[in-house]
């Protein structure tokens, strides 16, 4: 199962509750990254730009589709890239939504996420009109987290593509 959705949409933690509950393991491209370069993401946006981080991120959300057979979250920008989309088509794609107020409570929009850095909220609506329609895209169900524990968001989705427990 793939995971994709915005900054702080809970795609770590019920990524991590679908994995214990589906007994497989768990993976995020951002870790995976951050991992491979040895430095954190805001380090490589700094240093290098966005289009340099988006080369590294479609190279390691290739590398885990073929490589992770479990739960895997991809970085809430990932679906920019083409490319990525048209291997997402093959998979299964759970979209973790919720509205701009969730966000900010989830996050606070704080620094450690660098398109949010300034002006977040304004930042965080305006991504989202431009990336709404992507994730919606490349989704085989979408499952709204607003007002939902982590565990309800987690057996929405095993619901959502009728998935069994281990
Ligand atoms: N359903 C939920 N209800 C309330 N808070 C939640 C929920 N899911 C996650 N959170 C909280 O929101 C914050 C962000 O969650 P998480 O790190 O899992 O999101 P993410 O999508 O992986 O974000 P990132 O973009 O940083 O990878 C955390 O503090 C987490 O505890
Ligand atoms: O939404 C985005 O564009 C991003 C989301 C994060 O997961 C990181 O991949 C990075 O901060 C960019
Ligand atoms: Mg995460």
């Amino acid at each position: 199962m793939v995971l994709v959705g915005p900054m702080g949409v809970g795609k770590s933690t019920v990524g991590r509750l679908l994995a214990e509950r589906l007994g497989v393991g768990y993976r995020d491209t951002d870790d995976d990254i951050v991992a491979a370069e040895n430095r954190t993401i805001a380090d490589i946006f700094v240093d290098e730009g966005e289009a340099a981080f988006r080369a590294v991120e479609k190279r390691a959300v290739r590398s885990a589709l073929t490589g992770h057979d479990g739960v895997l979250a991809l970085g809430g920008g990932a679906i920019l890239d083409e490319d990525t989309r048209g291997l997402l088509a093959a998979q299964r794609v759970v979209y973790l939504s919720m509205d701009v107020e969730e966000a900010v409570r989830r996050t606070g929009l704080g620094a450690a996420r660098p398109l949010l850095a300034v002006n977040p909220r304004k930042q965080w609506r305006e991504l989202m009109e431009a990336r709404r329609h992507l994730y919606e895209e490349v989704a085989t169900a979408v499952v709204p987290t607003d007002g939902r524990t982590p565990e309800e968001v987690a057996e929405a989705a095993l619901n959502a593509l009728e998935l069994k427990e281990a």
